[in-house]
């Protein structure tokens, strides 16, 4: 990827990380953050002069090609489709939106359309290429363990599974496949639907979330298993400082991304 011309949509933990490591960057030009519309006078408020706020799509700067989602699932269906049809390439972490199959049909036609890449940031979670390279040799079974603090999980029905203010021992909060988590969990499970959509598909693909009371990292486990063998990719990922049920790699891997790094899926282009 040359040096692109970016918005970021978002204006929270993972969007400021990765604008603080890209004011020390040459990989990437910021024009505009995205923010909800009426909230740009705020944004600006906290934001360098060369960032402009904007509240819609049609207010990009004209020579921003690519357009990166760090907002939440609802920012990809709102802005995912109007992004490709502008002409501007589209990359997102909050995956778990795809698991509405309609939304996701919507974006690959647009791209294919507009002739854009639609990418999908690897995110929290790593082993994407193994979990490819897997599915590729045939039918594969994957499950996907996420295991974080309890504190990671408020405001989640996760306070229904069990009193997380007073857990004495790991309790499982939600068993069942990716495309449910994606819809339970939004902030919370969306490297759930990346896996799946590496591998074994958002129905296939096992998810369990544990609160552990004795955690401080959150925990990103994947298991796979096909004709090929099986492997195992463990992660301890810190939590962001802004936001507990976020891993501070997220941002990081933006990051990666707008170097080069190979660590998207390309679902389109
Ligand atoms: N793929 C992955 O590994 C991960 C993906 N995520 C996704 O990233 C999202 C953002 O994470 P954080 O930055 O930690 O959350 P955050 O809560 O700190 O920030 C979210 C920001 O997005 C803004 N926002 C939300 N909807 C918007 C919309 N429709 N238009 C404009 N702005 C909007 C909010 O106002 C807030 O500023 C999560 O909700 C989750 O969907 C988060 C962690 C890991
Ligand atoms: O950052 C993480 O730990 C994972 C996360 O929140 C998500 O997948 O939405």
């Amino acid at each position: 990827m040359n040096r692109p011309t970016i918005a970021v949509i978002g204006l929270g933990g993972i969007a400021r990380g990765l604008l603080d490591a890209l004011a020390g960057e040459a990989c990437a030009d910021v024009r505009n953050v995205v923010v909800r519309a009426g909230k740009e006078g705020e944004a600006a408020a906290s934001l360098p002069s060369s960032i402009e706020p904007v509240g819609d799509i049609a207010s990009l700067a004209r020579d921003v090609d690519l357009v990166i989602e760090a907002a939440g699932q609802g920012a990809v269906a709102q802005y995912g489709a109007d992004v490709l049809r502008s002409g501007r390439h589209f990359a997102l972490v909050s995956a778990g939106a795809l698991a509405d199959d309609g939304l996701l049909r919507t974006l690959k036609e647009e791209a294919v359309r507009a002739g854009r890449r639609l990418h999908l940031i690897s995110g929290a979670i790593g082993g994407l290429d193994a979990l490819a390279t897997a599915r590729a040799a045939g039918a594969v079974e994957v499950r996907y363990t996420g295991i974080k603090p309890p504190r990671a999980w408020l405001g989640t029905p996760a306070e229904q599974a069990c009193d997380l203010h007073a857990l004495a021992a790991p309790a499982v909060v939600f068993e069942g496949s990716a495309r449910e988590v994606a819809r339970r969990y939004p902030q919370n499970a969306n490297v759930a639907a990346t896996v799946a959509l590496a591998g074994a598909g958002l129905d296939a693909t096992r998810v369990t979330l544990i609160a552990d009371p004795a955690a401080t990292r959150n925990g990103h486990r994947v298991e796979a298993r096909g004709v090929l063998g099986e492997f195992r990719f463990d992660t301890q990922a810190e939590p962001s400082a802004a936001n507990p049920k976020t891993s501070a790699s997220t941002a990081c891997s933006i990051l990666a991304y707008l170097r080069g790094g190979p660590n998207a899926l390309a679902l389109q282009g």
